[in-house]
């Protein structure tokens, strides 16, 4: 079994939350997940459930349906059959619960909020793309509330999302099932998760099976991965509605790199110059926020970057990944390159590298720089372009040079018995790793841009 369009287990879906999509509610959100499409709207009520009345609290409750052609075939609309499914009762449940725990009800006062979810389309995870999206439309409602100077101040306490993980035969634990893959998976759970990182519900069944604690572990940590991914992409959708990045001044001619590491900006500026393009970093866009690099590998933490920032500003965008890998130090830093010795800090970096290399000779300080570049367009994660570039040199016992970034000044190319630090920019470009997945890039990215 292969998951559709050679999906990896712990991706996500292409997902897309567009704000403001209805013109009425005080919150909405079309919340796209793969095929699964749901409209979130919230309203704001001047009334209190009886069960609050006399009290300065406020109540969130949810309501979910789906429309009939959102399934393969038909299915008659509840209200034809004059009630609900519990099927229905119980996802509406998990929705409010879910809201109403990110919310201090106390601040929010003598108030409700309703959440509408709205299932257009079906393909698996209906319920969590519900939660998700409905969160993001009480965060757009409660943000108007205050705005308005209707609240003085916003009750919203963290943020939150769901995702939903399970087994698969043949595959073991996945991200985010599509509804062909929950009718094969032996166990499905669905996880929601605040910002912070704190669980607020799990529902995780065997059919006609069970499951391990280590299997348990497994889910629980893709499904961490995708919430945070999907928080990540809510808090950057939340920012950029309330600054929205000023792209229009961008020529054609323009490279957008997600980076803010100046070394790596100067070496793309002067590689890219001489093809008459300009290219602008992330330190152009003060506004966006960091980006945390979870990825386990160059790639993944690549395509992290590149997909968040054109997402964000929508437009195409190279990100790089890079480090250094030390044969005696069994690979690392590697993808914790920029972190080695705590916060990015090249001397300490330096400091760190020759400290844990201490007594190693110099024939067994052999290195590899890498880089992997990745080129997105907005919201098509399946279509980015890797590619990957490297040096082999040896890591000199005392720095040389004062040129370049980073490790440079410890790296030496033996073929011109010099650092990276003490070549000219154009001669580290010619050898660079950077220089090299910049020459692959070349050869492919004009096709794949068209
Ligand atoms: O001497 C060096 N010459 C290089 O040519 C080079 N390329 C990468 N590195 C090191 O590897 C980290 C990458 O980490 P990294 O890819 O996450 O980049 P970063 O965090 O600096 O910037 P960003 O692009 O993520 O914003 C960097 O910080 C550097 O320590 C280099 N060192
Ligand atoms: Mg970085």
């Amino acid at each position: 079994m292969q998951r559709n369009h050679n999906r990896g287990t712990a991706e996500l879906r292409p997902f897309e939350i567009t704000a403001n999509y209805l013109k009425n509610p005080e919150g909405s959100v079309l919340m796209t997940l793969g095929a699964t499409k749901v409209i979130c709207s919230v309203s704001v009520e001047d009334s209190q459930p009886p069960f609050l009345r006399g009290t300065e609290k406020g109540w969130i409750s949810a309501e979910y349906s789906m429309l009939p052609r959102a399934t393969k075939e038909r299915t008659r609309r509840e209200a034809t059959k004059g009630r609900q499914t519990g099927r229905t009762i119980e996802i509406q449940r998990l929705i409010g619960r879910a809201l109403r725990a990110v919310v201090d009800l106390e601040k929010l006062g003598p108030r409700s909020l309703v959440a509408d979810c709205d299932v257009i389309q079906a393909d698996g995870g209906t319920r969590t793309a519900s939660i998700t999206g409905a969160f993001f439309a009480l965060k757009l409602a409660l943000a108007r509330l205050v705005t308005n100077k209707v609240l003085p101040e916003n009750p919203l306490k963290d943020d939150l999302a769901a995702i939903s993980v399970g087994i698969l035969p043949e595959i073991g634990p996945v991200l985010d099932l599509e509804a062909s893959e929950d009718q094969q998976a032996s166990v499905d759970m669905n996880i929601v998760m605040t910002g912070q990182g704190e669980f607020i519900e799990l529902q995780g069944t065997g059919e006609e099976a069970t499951f391990s604690g280590s299997q348990l572990n497994e889910l629980l940590y893709l499904g961490t991965k995708g919430i945070e991914q999907l928080i990540t992409a809510q808090r950057y959708q939340f920012d950029k509605l309330q600054h929205p990045y000023d792209t229009s001044d961008l020529s054609q001619n323009t490279v957008v790199i997600a980076t803010r590491n100046a070394g790596k900006a100067s070496e793309f500026k002067a590689m890219f110059a001489s093809d008459g393009l300009q290219v602008k970093t992330l330190n152009d866009f003060p506004d966006l926020p960091e980006i945390e690099e979870t990825g386990k590998t160059f790639e993944e933490n690549a395509r992290l970057k590149a997909d968040t920032i054109a997402r964000v500003l929508d437009l195409p965008v190279l990100a790089d990944d890079s480090g250094l890998q030390v044969a005696a130090l069994h690979g690392r830093p590697g993808i914790y390159s920029a972190r080695y010795a705590g916060d990015h800090n090249d001397a300490a970096n330096n400091a760190k590298l020759l400290y844990e290399l201490t007594g190693v000779p110099k024939e067994k300080r052999n290195a590899t720089f890498h880089t992997t570049l990745v080129f997105a367009k907005p919201n098509q994660p399946e279509n980015d372009l890797v590619v990957d570039g490297e040096v082999n040199g040896y890591i000199l016992g005392i720095p040389r040079g004062d040129n370049g970034f980073g490790y440079d000044p410890l790296f030496l190319v033996p073929e011109l018995d010099k650092s990276l630090a003490e070549l000219t920019a154009d001669e580290k470009n010619k050898i660079s790793h950077r220089g090299n997945a910049l020459r692959n890039l070349e050869k492919v990215w004009r096709d794949w841009l068209k």
